[in-house]
């Protein structure tokens, strides 16, 4: 249980910071610390993290710094490492940084050394990964498996269909896809141009019992017995769980599954047989370097001084808004379109951990907590949403992501540079407008009619951090994602909550299953307690008895 820091003098101390740093414009700031571009900076592995366009001091940093220490950041960082239970609520260890442990270290948990365990199912996945991109593996008529098709949703699905449009340029196995989605136009429109007999299901759920996920299993496996028959089955599915009792009812054998642990949350499960999808696509070797970015991060994190820690810098930057500013949101802008599902894998990562208002020990937060991830890849959220953060009344702190080597790269228009330099310079553009804007006197000076002015001021004085990495490679990937995984623990632990449970959905799933049958019951009115609900469950019923193809 950590310190309650946001009833301590330092919470009150940062808290007066705030009005301060809060009445003076970026600008100033870095009048008055013309250096700040060059020292308010940390690299982790090879990210280069600019943290100067925020709206900080030097003093600030010290203070939040000061904050984390109170609240036993260190101290609680060393008890998720060595495996003591942090996810309170549930009483579990919390450990996908062993995921990523080298083989030569031990973690016992329980008796067992989980690290070894961890490299047993590496070196499972390793084999059949290689047995399926060599073609060693076939479906059940012979034939090589050509596509492989991700069933899981959530942490089971986020992950590896992130990882997977990221790694897109290293992709030299079958192609991948992905369904998630209860609604069986996902099923269908990607099973659609599929062959069954090249097609190999990997079936993911920590839990084995989501209903998504079985229910479009169960399709997928109708699918395949339809064509090929029942005993097609082993050939063309395998499963990723942490229940083998559920996983051999469902008709996969020990044989064909790959283990996880108690101990991995969804959201923080990439890194383990959650990834195989992911391993098939890009080879075990770059899944050995997506692994080490991640493990070079956790090390950065465990050993670096909080002054030069990039997920406690971070981590705490979004505590200052979000607690002290009362910022809502922080957008998450990557430079690179490969990154597309970058931010929406960050939404459940973040959101899922730290979207709580009770603290670990069930009584109310006295800050607000969390922040609402979103974004899409610049430079087109440039053309849709960018004028909101630019001119919009809302303060959204942004994460800039951009590589400074590109993946891949042509001419421009006119062949003066190349489209990944103007990628950059669009990048590096909007966090300057973002910070510095353009004052009345800038926008009068070019003759602009007076009318026009107001609505052309850019106030500026908008926070940003920019990430540049080297090049988005499996190892860069691997850090990034251990770079937030690790600013929502510590945020957590200012906020004193359990980033490690997700209570709050569990009610949405009863609730649908409770609902089911008002819906598919064509008796009389619907009791389901409100008049909305009773409503549009009476509308749904007609359209339904008017359709001709249900069962
Ligand atoms: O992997 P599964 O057990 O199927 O769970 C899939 C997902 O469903 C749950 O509702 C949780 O909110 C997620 O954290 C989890 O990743």
């Amino acid at each position: 249980m950590t310190h309650n820091v946001t009833t301590t003098p330092l919470w009150n101390k940062l808290s007066d910071h705030h009005w301060e740093v809060a009445a003076t414009h970026l600008r100033e700031l870095f009048d008055a610390d013309p250096h700040r571009g060059e020292d308010l900076n940390v690299t982790a592995g090879d990210l280069y993290i600019d943290y100067s366009k925020h709206r900080v001091t030097r003093e600030t940093v010290g203070l939040l710094l000061d904050l984390a220490r109170a609240a036993g950041v260190e101290h609680h960082r060393e008890a998720m490492f060595t495996g003591e239970h942090i996810n309170t609520s549930e009483d579990r260890a919390v450990l996908h940084t062993a995921l990523r442990a080298n083989p030569e270290r031990e973690l016992i948990l329980d008796g067992q050394n989980v690290i070894e365990d961890v490299h047993a199912v590496l070196g499972r996945m390793g084999e059949f990964t290689d047995r399926v991109r060599s073609g060693v593996w076939r479906g059940a008529t012979g034939e090589r498996i050509r596509t492989v098709v991700n069933i899981g949703i959530g942490g089971s699905d986020l992950g590896p269909a992130m990882a997977y449009r990221a790694l897109r340029h290293y992709v030299d196995g079958p192609e991948v896809r992905f369904v998630s989605n209860i609604d069986p136009t996902d099923l269908l429109s990607n099973l659609t141009d599929l062959d069954p007999r090249t097609t190999l299901f990997v079936v993911v759920s920590k839990t084995f019992s989501t209903l998504e996920t079985m229910t479009n299993a169960s399709a997928a496996r109708r699918w395949i017995t339809g064509a090929l028959g029942e005993d097609a089955v082993p050939r063309h599915f395998v499963a990723v769980s942490t229940d083998t009792a559920r996983v051999t009812d469902f008709g996969i054998t020990a044989d064909n599954m790959f283990g996880f642990w108690e101990w991995v949350g969804g959201r923080y499960s990439v890194g383990s047989a959650v990834g195989l999808s992911v391993m098939i696509a890009i080879g075990r070797e770059r899944f050995t370097e997506f692994l080490g970015g991640m493990r070079a991060i956790d090390e950065h994190f465990r050993t670096a001084p909080l002054e030069s820690n990039a997920p406690v810098i971070l981590g705490m930057l979004g505590v200052w808004y979000s607690s002290f500013f009362g910022a809502d949101s922080r957008a998450v802008l990557p430079y690179a379109n490969d990154l597309a599902r970058f931010p929406a894998y960050l939404q459940q990562l973040t959101m899922e951990s730290n979207g709580k208002s009770v603290r670990a020990d069930g009584t109310p937060v006295g800050t607000f907590t969390g922040e609402v991830f979103w974004g899409e890849p610049g430079t087109n959220g440039q053309h849709a949403f960018h004028q909101l953060l630019h001119q919009g009344t809302h303060l959204i702190p942004v994460d800039f992501v951009g590589f400074t080597e590109p993946v891949e790269d042509l001419p421009t228009l006119d062949g003066i540079g190349s489209m990944h330099d103007v990628l950059t310079a669009n990048l590096l553009a909007q966090s300057k407008v973002l910070a510095f804007g353009r004052t009345e006197a800038e926008i009068a000076e070019d003759g602009t009619p007076a009318e026009l002015v107001p609505h052309k001021v850019m106030p500026g004085n908008r926070p940003s951090t920019t990430i540049l990495g080297t090049k988005l490679t499996p190892s860069t990937l691997g850090q990034l994602i251990a770079l937030y995984e690790h600013q929502v623990f510590v945020q957590g632990v200012v906020w004193g909550i359990d980033s490690f449970d997700q209570w709050g959905v569990e009610l949405g799933k009863t609730s649908a299953l409770e609902l089911g049958p008002a819906l598919w019951d064509q008796g009389g009115a619907p009791e389901v307690g409100d008049s909305s609900t009773a409503s549009l469950i009476r509308l749904y019923r007609r359209a339904r008895k008017e359709r001709s193809c249900l069962p």
